[in-house]
Parts: structure tokens; C-alpha cells; sequence
């Protein structure tokens, strides 16, 4: 087995917004990866790959799999089910020292997959614990696996020495790798990231259909409903199939929130004031105490809040200042409901450095800032 300094050559079956950071933070580690991701797009070539290959993310793009034969490392980083139907194509392709790993939200089923096809000396799970709703190679960062945890799910058979090494280059990207079995795996993420994908789209269809014409819930939707609906924007395809390969255990789960909703809905009509004292509290203190930096599947943002002047070119003269101090400006815009937050002028940035020089800049220029903590 090779080891970490060596010239990998490493594949990408799916390069999207976590193959993308992947590819980004590799390429970071070591300049002399070799990077190469397959197009599945016979007709119209994918503008993500294409960048990619501008940006020297990318050594190679290829439209056939036969050019991942000597692939040190293969990372399957499409949606779960389509992860799943290229494991047989690459068993007749690829060396058995070649590492197949995954990145996929569901661990149990492609572990099925792998097994069935007695590929499991070969094959470690893998699922970073980190993103975000956003989707696709141009919102891909090197920095989104930085500090998350990253579960890996070996089989029996993997040997250690592709473990290990996978753990190193894991360590590497800026991830914390955890060990889980793969069944462990898919209970824990059912409770804590794909029901709240499900309640979280539930929710926001319930007010879609409840909205009028008039659209005045749309329009005045604050901060409380947009917090816990922000996965909501996710990818439809990903979640789609995430929810068909872990239903079991979602169903479950699921059928006990509905019972803990009909707790509150009876607790309402019987005006139980302590029922509904304690649901808040308990769920306060648990979610409090959930650790908010650094690690976990929080996503990071680098925004501040800004009181600014209601008048013409307020918000140029701030993108001037930041831009001429060559400061990036991620996104910019105006927080119309201030329910939440504070200030009105909301800014992202593209990492902390960013964020704290705009913070000192704009500082210094007597602005009022607010961070989220
Ligand atoms: N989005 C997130 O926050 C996280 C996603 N994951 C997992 O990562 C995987 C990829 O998700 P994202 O990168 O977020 O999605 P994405 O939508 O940004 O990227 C998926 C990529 O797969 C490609 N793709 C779709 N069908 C394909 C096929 N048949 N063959 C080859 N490529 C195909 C798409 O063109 C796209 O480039 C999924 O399995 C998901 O469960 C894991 C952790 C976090
Ligand atoms: O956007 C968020 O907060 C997420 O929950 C991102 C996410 C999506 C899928 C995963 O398997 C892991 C993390």
C-alpha cells in the first residue's frame, strides 16, 4: 500500500458539492494527486466538471470508467441509489488494492450492495457529517470538511492498512474520523439529520398550502420558520433517495414524532400549561447544549448583521470600502423582517479571515455590527 506522500491517483464517481470539497481538499494536501472524475453526461458535457478542470481542481475527466482502472482511491459522491449501481461496473475495472470508498447519507444498504458482491475487502464506508443545502461543484470548499466528523464503516474484511490510510487522508481534509457500524450509523442519522429533512419540507408545504394569494405568510415568514426550514432548500434527488434506502428505520421514528405532535395538539385543547411548559424547557436545555462550534453537521456561515442608512448607495459604499481592502463579499443582501435578526444589511463572507477583517474595517468606519453568535 502506498502511502499518504505518493502520487495517488484518485477518482470521483459524482462531483457535486461534496465530491467537489473532497476534490478541493485533496488538492491541498498533496499538488501531485492525480484527480480524476467521471461525466456521466454522454450528450452535454457537465460546466461543473469543465470548471473544475479550469480551476486545477481536476487532472482528468473522463466519460469512461475504464480510465479508473488504476485508481488508488475511488470516491462514490453521487446520490446514494446511483452510488450503489456503479459497484459492479468498477469490480471488473479496478485493482483490489484500489480503495472503494463512498460519501453517502444511508450506510447499511450500499454495505448490502458491497457484500453481495463480495467486494467488501476493498470497500470502506465513508459519510463526512458536514454540508449544506446547497448542491453542485461551484459551491464546493476545501474548508466544509474542516472540523466536521467523518464516519467511516469498514466491513470485516477491509484490512487495516486501507483503513488506516483512509483515516489518515481523512485526518488530513480537516475531519475528525470516527469508526461506527454501519447499521448504528443509519439509526443515529435517521433521528438527527433525515427526519428533520422530512418535517422540516413538511412544514414548509403546510404553510405553502395554508398561504393565500395574497402570499402574506411567505412574505412575512421570520427568522424562527427560516431556521428550521433552511434544509428544506435541499436537493430533492439526494433526499429522495435517502428517504427509499433508510425507510425502515425513518418510519419508526417518524410514527413517534407524529404521537409526540398528537402530545402537544391534546395538551393544547386541554390548555396544559404544565405539559407545555416542560416541552419547551426540556427541548431548550438538550438543544443548548448541543456544541455549536467547530464540529457536527452545523453548517459555517461567516455573516455579520449591519444597522445601515435607508438611503441610495449605502449598501455601495460598504461594497466599495470591503472591495477595495480586498475583502470578497460572498452574498449581500437586505434583511426586510427583523423579527430575529439584527440590523438590517446582512453579509456573508467566504471564511472566518474575511469575516473578522470586515468586522475591524467596518469597525473602524463607525458601523454597527451584529454577529449571530
Ligand atoms: N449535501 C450534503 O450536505 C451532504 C451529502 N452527502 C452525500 O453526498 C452525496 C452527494 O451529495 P452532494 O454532493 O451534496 O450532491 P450534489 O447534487 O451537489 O452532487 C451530486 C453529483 O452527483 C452527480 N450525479 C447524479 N447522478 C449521477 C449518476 N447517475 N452518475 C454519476 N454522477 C451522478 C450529479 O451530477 C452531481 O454532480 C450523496 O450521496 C449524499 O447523500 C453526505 C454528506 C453531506
Ligand atoms: O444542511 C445541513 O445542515 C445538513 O444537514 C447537511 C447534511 C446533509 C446530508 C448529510 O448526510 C449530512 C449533512
Amino acid at each position: 500500500m502506498k502511502d499518504l506522500e505518493t502520487d495517488f491517483k484518485i477518482g470521483f464517481i459524482g462531483f457535486g458539492l461534496i465530491g467537489g470539497s473532497i476534490a478541493r481538499a485533496l488538492r491541498k494536501i498533496n499538488i501531485e494527486y492525480y484527480l480524476i472524475a467521471y461525466d456521466y453526461h454522454k450528450d452535454n458535457p457537465s460546466t461543473d466538471l469543465k470548471a473544475a478542470l479550469d480551476d486545477g481542481v481536476l487532472n482528468e475527466v473522463s466519460h469512461s470508467l475504464n480510465d479508473f482502472h488504476d485508481c488508488d482511491i475511488i470516491f462514490l459522491c453521487a446520490p446514494v441509489l446511483k452510488n450503489i449501481e456503479y459497484l459492479k461496473e468498477l469490480k471488473l475495472i479496478v485493482n483490489p488494492t484500489c480503495i472503494i470508498t463512498d460519501v453517502g447519507s444511508v450506510k447499511s444498504n450500499i454495505h448490502t450492495a458491497v457484500s453481495e458482491l463480495n467486494m467488501e475487502s476493498q470497500f470502506v464506508g465513508g459519510h463526512p457529517m458536514t454540508g449544506s443545502e446547497k448542491t453542485g461543484y461551484l459551491n464546493s470548499y476545501a474548508l466544509l470538511l474542516e472540523n466536521a466528523y467523518y464516519i467511516l464503516t469498514p466491513t470485516k474484511q477491509t484490512p487495516k492498512d486501507m483503513i488506516d490510510l483512509l483515516q489518515s487522508l481523512v485526518k488530513k481534509m480537516g475531519s475528525i474520523p470516527i469508526i461506527l457500524d454501519a447499521y448504528e450509523h443509519d439509526e443515529i442519522t435517521a433521528a438527527i439529520s433525515h427526519l428533520p429533512h422530512i418535517i422540516a419540507a413538511q412544514l414548509v408545504n403546510l404553510v405553502r398550502d395554508s398561504d393565500d394569494e395574497t402570499e402574506k405568510m411567505r412574505t412575512l415568514a421570520a427568522g424562527g420558520f427560516k431556521d428550521i426550514t433552511r434544509i428544506a432548500s435541499s436537493s430533492p434527488i439526494m433526499w429522495q433517495n435517502i428517504c427509499l434506502t433508510n425507510a425502515n428505520v425513518i418510519i419508526q421514528l417518524l410514527d413517534r414524532y407524529i404521537l409526540s405532535l398528537k402530545a402537544a395538539s391534546d395538551a393544547l385543547a386541554q390548555n396544559d400549561g404544565d405539559f407545555l411548559y416542560k416541552m419547551f424547557d426540556t427541548a431548550g436545555e438538550y438543544r443548548n447544549a448541543i456544541p455549536n462550534k467547530s464540529t457536527g453537521m452545523i453548517i459555517k456561515l461567516f455573516e455579520i448583521y449591519l444597522d445601515i442608512r435607508d438611503e441610495a448607495g449605502a449598501i455601495a459604499t460598504i461594497a466599495t470600502l470591503l472591495a477595495s481592502n480586498q475583502i470578497s463579499i460572498k452574498n449581500i443582501g437586505i434583511i426586510h423582517n427583523r423579527e430575529f435578526e439584527e440590523g438590517v444589511l446582512k453579509i456573508e463572507f467566504y471564511d472566518e479571515q474575511a469575516k473578522m477583517q470586515a468586522v475591524e474595517l467596518l469597525g473602524r468606519y463607525n458601523y454597527r455590527i451584529h454577529e449571530r453568535k
